[in-house]
């Protein structure tokens, strides 16, 4: 099976978490496109989505489906969003579309987060992936000798500019032995505004499609 398909898989297993009438927090990435196309096909009607990204309101809108402001929606039931990393904690790495600051505030408004992804994202420590950093643009390269500091790599991820108008320093050869400690540290760093860390709010529930079909992995 391929990767693809796996995360199709894992994202159609989201859908009976789905109520119908309700307001869905919906992520951004590919897994989750897997999602609101399903959703749209074969899923219970909703009333409206709270969007992580221009990208996921571009494809829900196109789909017919209505996007509502966070600010207006009130907290949410249900979170829905991939990641770039899990470990059995379900505390994530996310933010390899960039979408992680919206991300991360939709998740903490929501009651449930149902993770989706393909068994690769399961890890046993956090940090293989590049750790994504949200930045104000004139504190970059500051932010970056602070990231250094802490023992990373940090590679300015150029030419990207997120929704919020702001850019991502991707840090590598970190050690993520603990990770709310670390995600304390970075989000105290003047300038940084969110870490892709997602240790403090982690997910609720991890979905991992492949080949034996959907694992499902509940928090503990
Ligand atoms: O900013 C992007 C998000 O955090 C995504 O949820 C994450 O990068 C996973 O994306 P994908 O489903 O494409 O692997």
């Amino acid at each position: 099976m391929s990767s693809d398909a796996a995360k199709r898989e894992a994202a159609r297993a989201a859908l009976k978490f789905v109520e119908e009438g309700c307001i869905l927090g919906v992520g951004t990435g590919s897994t989750v496109n897997h999602f609101i196309d399903l959703l749209a096909a074969e899923g219970p009607s909703i009333r409206a989505a709270v969007s992580s990204s221009d990208a996921s309101t571009q494809r829900l809108q196109e789909h017919g489906i209505e996007v509502m402001e966070l600010n207006s929606s009130g907290d949410l039931d249900l979170y829905v969003d991939g990641a770039d990393e899990s470990n059995r904690l379900l505390q994530l790495i996310k933010g390899g579309g960039g979408a992680l600051t919206r991300e991360k505030i939709i998740a903490a408004a929501s009651r449930k987060f149902v993770c989706i992804a393909d068994r690769s994202k399961l890890v046993r420590a956090l940090g293989a992936f590049p750790l994504p950093v949200e930045v104000i643009p004139m504190a970059r390269s500051y932010v970056a000798r602070k990231l250094k500091a802490l023992g990373g790599i940090p590679n300015w991820r150029e030419g990207f500019v997120t929704d919020n108008g702001n850019q991502i320093i991707d840090v590598s050869g970190l050690t993520i032995s603990e990770p709310i400690k670390l995600e304390d540290t970075i989000n105290a760093i003047p300038g940084v505004v969110t870490v892709g860390l997602f240790a403090r709010r982690g997910a609720d529930v991890l979905l991992l499609g492949g080949e034996d079909g959907v694992e499902r992995i509940d928090r503990r």
